[in-house]
């Protein structure tokens, strides 16, 4: 018998028993909160951890290049399901603004491995994936720009690196444009060994690419190197940088020792840390080396209870390429190396 017959009956006094009430009014209760669930208001499991709290979570939302349009994600980079993991979550605390701080450079410097380290620390938040606004995306404007951060509280700062920057004529005056207090974080690695590992990545994309010298050298008895090859063009890091110091001081730069970063994360995270003006949060207690990778690897990155080690991608094998070749190139370099370690104060001990 339906609930509306039962009130019928109790109206017409057909029926009178009090029980027989209070089952129909329990049936409109559990009718009207089975409605109200329905319309999804009821949730009462946990909220995921970066509602609760947003300085807690780095970027689980992150940009990543599908079909050549860059696209927001959920990232599932925890290693232990998380509530919510995997759940696209609006985190409405904080605000979305310019970043205050830039990784430009270098590609293959390790970028990645010092934006994984920073996002360790609570006050750090930042784009997953390289938002590349200063090179190609910038006739989509400042405002496209600050929709790709991540929330920040106040008092935290927003992120983001893009190693392409670095080697962008226009993008020094552009960020300056934005904000000419931005930050500048710029790792750099020995030339040569950065363009073993640009080649590297490009002949694992194509199989078929010519050997390194080939490409390095227009003719190698006489050492003359092909400075239109990219891999090698991203090395002459004099010629890039006095581009950036026409728009920012010395003191709104941090260079980064690419090499140290592998074999003292810490220590190299101390003056990063001291840079941004956070708190040392990020210590040597983060990270254990990792003999397998060769490479420091996080023992309990955000959101996860496991160590982990960056992707494939970051840390491979590098193609046999014969120490001569290797010479050629770090004494074309060694020069440029040397305007550089003048014009940054700091030697970086590549020659
Ligand atoms: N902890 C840790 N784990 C793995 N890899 C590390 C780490 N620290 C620095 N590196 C070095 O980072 C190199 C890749 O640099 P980037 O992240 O700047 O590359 S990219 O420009 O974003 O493609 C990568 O270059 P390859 O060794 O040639 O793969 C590494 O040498």
């Amino acid at each position: 018998m339906g609930c509306g017959a039962w009130k019928n009956r109790v109206r017409l006094g057909l029926v009178r028993s009090q029980p027989l009430v209070s089952v129909c009014f329990t049936m409109f209760v559990v009718f009207i909160y089975f409605f109200y669930c329905l319309t999804g208001s009821c949730d009462t499991s946990p909220r995921p951890i970066y509602e609760q709290h947003p300085s807690k979570i780095h970027s689980r939302s992150s940009l990543v290049m599908q079909d050549g349009v860059l696209r927001q994600v959920v990232l599932d980079t925890s290693a232990q399901p998380s509530p919510g993991r995997g759940i696209p979550v609006v985190n409405n605390f904080g605000k979305k603004r310019f970043p205050q701080a830039i990784i430009i450079g270098v590609k293959k410097g390790g970028t990645r491995a010092l934006l994984e380290f920073l996002r360790i620390h609570p006050d750090v938040r930042a784009v997953g994936a390289e938002a590349h606004f200063f090179d190609r995306f910038y006739d989509k404007g400042l405002d496209w720009y600050r929709n790709l951060m991540p929330r920040t509280l106040d008092g935290q700062i927003t992120m983001e690196k893009t190693p392409s920057y670095f080697v962008t004529k226009e993008a020094p005056q552009r960020i300056f444009r934005m904000s000419r207090s931005t930050k500048l974080i710029v790792v750099v690695r020995n030339p040569v060994t950065r363009a073993v590992s640009d080649y590297t990545q490009t002949l694992s994309k194509s199989p078929g690419l010519p050997s390194f010298q080939e490409l390095a050298f227009k003719n190698l008895s006489s050492g003359l190197v092909d400075t239109s090859w990219s891999a090698v063009q991203i090395g002459l890091y004099a010629k890039h940088l006095d581009i950036w110091q026409q728009y920012f001081p010395q003191s709104q730069f941090l260079f980064v020792s690419g090499e140290r970063l592998v074999w003292d994360p810490a220590g190299e995270m101390d003056r990063v840390q001291d840079f941004l003006g956070l708190k040392r949060l990020v210590t040597d207690k983060h990270f254990y080396f990792n003999k397998t990778k060769g490479f420091p690897c996080l023992k309990k990155p955000e959101g996860s209870s496991r160590p982990r080690c960056l992707g494939k991608s970051k840390g491979r094998p590098h193609p046999h390429i014969s120490p001569q070749v290797l010479q050629k190139l770090q004494d074309f370099y060694r020069p440029l190396n040397q305007k550089f370690y003048q014009m940054t104060g700091q030697d970086f001990g590549w020659d």
